[in-house]
């Protein structure tokens, strides 16, 4: 089974703006509402590519009753503990000249709520995918991805962790199966800015030097680069098509990234190339990633992917 642990899950107000402008009045040209954060959005993609996942977290309020609606439309079964203090936060998507996001926090989690997710985590066995994803609400503690492989040390599972800074690097002794930072999230873990492919790389071995096995690195319309537990390193330009939001390409090239893997027994480069798909899936479309959209682009692309050893 794959479990996806949103520790705050949203709702996506995405809303498209001509001209947005700070200090003024905007009125908005078109609006929508989709469920989100991390691990939702990779569970929503994955149940698309016909992989069943079980999402878990944190929801409260009005807010929170509109996620589980929305996620059982999408077919996604839904684990979550439902909290008294507080509401999930909606989280604003301005598409404009620039794509804007206002992320908010999210509900007020006691030491209750979780012992009843570590009740909920005792199920996971050997063989399962855990996907820990997005940031974390100020009343957690700063280190609960690191509390919750802790409490999972020893089984032998699939980790994968989607997250900024220390909540990211704190799980690295775990030995995470993939991590995917953007070029920003993984400049900021080393002090630096991330311009291209090329200058990833090193920073992203620090990282596997730190206990990653594999790696993802994305740069939006600029690609990605992967570097694998086997040693090797693929990169690749993003595909090419007309961006409309890219709200959560990152979250599906996870997802893509994971169903090819699993589809092809093992094959990095496979599961490279529908990471990619997926992203770009997600970035040329408004509504989330579906199968339809990355099968067409694993079909009509051709890929231009370069591989090299890692020296
Ligand atoms: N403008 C774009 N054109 C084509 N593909 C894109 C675009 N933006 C994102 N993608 C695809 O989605 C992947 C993840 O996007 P990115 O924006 O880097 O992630 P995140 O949402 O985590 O910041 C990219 O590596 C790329 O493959
Ligand atoms: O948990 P965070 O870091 O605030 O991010 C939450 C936001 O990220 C998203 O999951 C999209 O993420 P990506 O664009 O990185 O794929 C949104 O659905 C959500 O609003």
């Amino acid at each position: 089974m794959i479990y996806t642990v949103t520790l705050s899950p949203t709702l996506d107000y995405v809303v498209s703006v001509d001209h947005f402008q700070t200090g003024a009045i905007n009125r908005t040209q078109s609006e929508d509402v989709f469920p989100g954060g991390k691990g939702v959005n990779v569970s929503l993609v994955l149940n698309d590519l016909g992989y069943l996942t079980t999402a878990m977290g944190f929801i409260a309020g009005f807010t929170g009753a509109e996620i589980k609606r929305l996620l059982r439309v999408g077919g996604v079964e839904g684990n979550f503990i439902q909290v008294e203090r507080g509401m999930s936060r909606i989280n604003m998507k301005i598409r404009s000249d620039a794509e804007t996001a206002i992320n908010g926090q999210g509900p007020e989690i006691t030491q209750e709520d979780i012992g009843t997710l570590f009740s909920r985590l005792r199920f996971l066995i050997d063989g399962d995918t855990i996907v820990l994803a997005g940031h974390i609400p100020p009343s957690l503690p700063s280190d609960m991805y690191e509390q919750i492989l802790e409490f999972l040390k020893g089984r032998r599972l699939r980790v994968i962790v989607d997250a900024e800074k220390e909540l990211l690097t704190g799980t690295l002794k775990y030995h995470p199966w993939l991590i995917k930072p953007n070029a920003d999230e993984l400049g900021d873990i080393f002090g630096v800015r991330i311009h291209s492919r090329e200058e990833a790389v090193p920073y992203a071995a620090k990282l596997q030097n730190m206990g990653a096995r594999n790696v993802l690195v994305s740069l939006g319309g600029d690609g990605a680069v992967l570097l694998t537990e086997q040693g090797e390193i693929f990169s690749s330009d993003a595909l090419k098509g007309k961006v409309v939001n890219t709200v959560g390409a990152g979250d599906s090239m996870i997802a893509g990234f994971l169903a090819g893997y699993l589809d092809s027994d093992g094959d990095y480069e496979m599961a490279f190339k529908e990471g990619l798909c997926a992203g770009a899936a997600k970035a040329f479309n408004l509504t989330m990633t579906t199968k339809k959209e990355i099968c067409y682009l694993m079909r009509t692309t051709s890929f231009d992917i370069q591989r090299k050893q890692k020296d």
